[in-house]
């Protein structure tokens, strides 16, 4: 048995997750992050507060101990600059995978192993496993359709030594029946929506407070212009709503499929396989981290380039300490720089890294 620390975020899931722990007689102890306060008058709903207080009612029901601890500096440093310099620059960035190998299993765990405790636990919907090597393996969590393993491909081996899943060994149905038997006031609580820590607050408003609008042309792949755009940073490739240009042609859609930085022209495509730009086989994937073995070979591997997308065969080449060229059996749409391409191999997650580079464009 273990002494944990599980964070409680205030939702269903990391409130079972905690129940579920001390069921399997682990001394378990909840804490309640402090990473965003709506103190920047970002516009929006920040519901922090409620979650806080939420937090607070599941240890006490439960007879845990609760902590509330402040990372606000770090979350600053380590999460808010980096998503407004990451759109500043044009890319597409995640902070919930950041959030995880940097607040909650970063900077959450080493103040937890500080204070004596031997894991930490979340609510993730992720299975973990002891290999034969004695190695902590991450596998796809239980419920298919609420796998969150893609969130934690950035995790180091050290990470998921100490990390627990309880909720991600059940569906999602019956983690909240797990809330009801124990009487929790949040089983019947609805997901959180909205970017880790930053809450209901819309991402658009969230730029919009850090970088100004800087509007420009909108035009098609042959330079034709559609319309007006506010600032290159708002858009992101494969984007299908939110550009405002109507398709004149019935079932196809005009969807994001380039950014001419030098010109702040947003170019817009047909949503179809043809289109230039839209689709591409290879990839350039830097600040890659594995949590078991290493990629020091040319492999055949799944590579998930979204949360929402299927992990789709390719072939990884080793070019570098901690990158590699990735190649897709089948051309993936909208592959874009910034973003996280999560590996596995079956059920089991491989590692993580990030677009650098898209190359091999159909
Ligand atoms: N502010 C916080 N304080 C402590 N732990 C947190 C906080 N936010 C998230 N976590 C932890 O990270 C896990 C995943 O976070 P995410 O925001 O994806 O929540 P979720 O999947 O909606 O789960 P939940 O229903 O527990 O909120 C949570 O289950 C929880 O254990």
């Amino acid at each position: 048995m273990a002494k944990v620390l599980v964070g409680l975020s205030g939702g269903v899931d990391s409130s079972a997750a905690a129940a579920l722990l001390i069921e399997q007689g682990h001394e378990v102890s909840g804490a309640f992050m402090k990473n965003w306060i709506n103190a920047e008058g970002l516009p929006g709903d920040c519901p922090w507060e409620q979650d806080l207080d939420d937090a607070l009612a599941v240890a006490r029901k439960l007879g845990i101990e609760f902590r509330v601890i402040d990372l606000i500096d770090q979350y600053k440093q380590r999460i808010v600059d980096y998503l407004v310099e990451g759109y500043r620059s044009g890319i597409t960035p995640n902070p919930d995978v950041w959030c995880n190998r940097e607040m909650k299993f970063g900077v959450f765990l080493d103040y937890a192993l500080e204070q004596g405790f031997e894991r930490v636990a979340t609510g993730h919907y992720a299975r973990r496993r002891e290999l034969s090597n004695g190695q902590a393996a991450i596998l796809k969590g239980a419920d298919p359709n609420k796998d969150q393993s893609y969130f934690l491909s950035l995790m180091t081996q050290h990470q998921v030594a100490h990390a627990m899943f309880p909720a991600g060994e059940m569906l999602k149905p019956e983690v909240r029946e797990v809330a009801r038997r124990h009487d929790l006031p949040t089983a019947g609580k609805k997901d959180s929506q909205g970017i880790c820590f930053i809450g209901e607050i819309k991402m658009r408003d969230f730029i919009r407070h850090y970088i100004p609008d800087s509007p420009g042309d909108i035009v098609d792949t042959e330079g034709k212009v559609l319309g007006r755009h506010d600032g290159l940073h708002l858009y992101t490739l494969g984007q299908r709503k939110g550009h405002g240009v109507a398709s004149p042609r019935d079932g196809m859609a005009y969807v994001v499929v380039g950014k001419d930085l030098a010109n702040n022209r947003l170019i817009l495509g047909w949503d179809e396989g043809v289109t230039p730009g839209l689709y591409a086989r290879q990839a350039v994937i830097g600040s890659v981290s594995t949590i078991n073995e290493p990629f020091d070979r040319a492999m055949r591997v799944e590579a998930q380039p979204r949360y929402r997308s299927k992990a789709e065969p390719c072939r990884v080449t080793p070019l570098g300490d901690d990158c590699v060229q990735i190649e897709f059996e089948k051309p993936q749409r909208a592959l874009a720089a910034g973003q996280i391409c999560a590996f596995y191999e079956g059920g089991r997650l491989l590692g993580g890294g990030v677009f650098e580079k898209i190359e091999g464009a159909v």
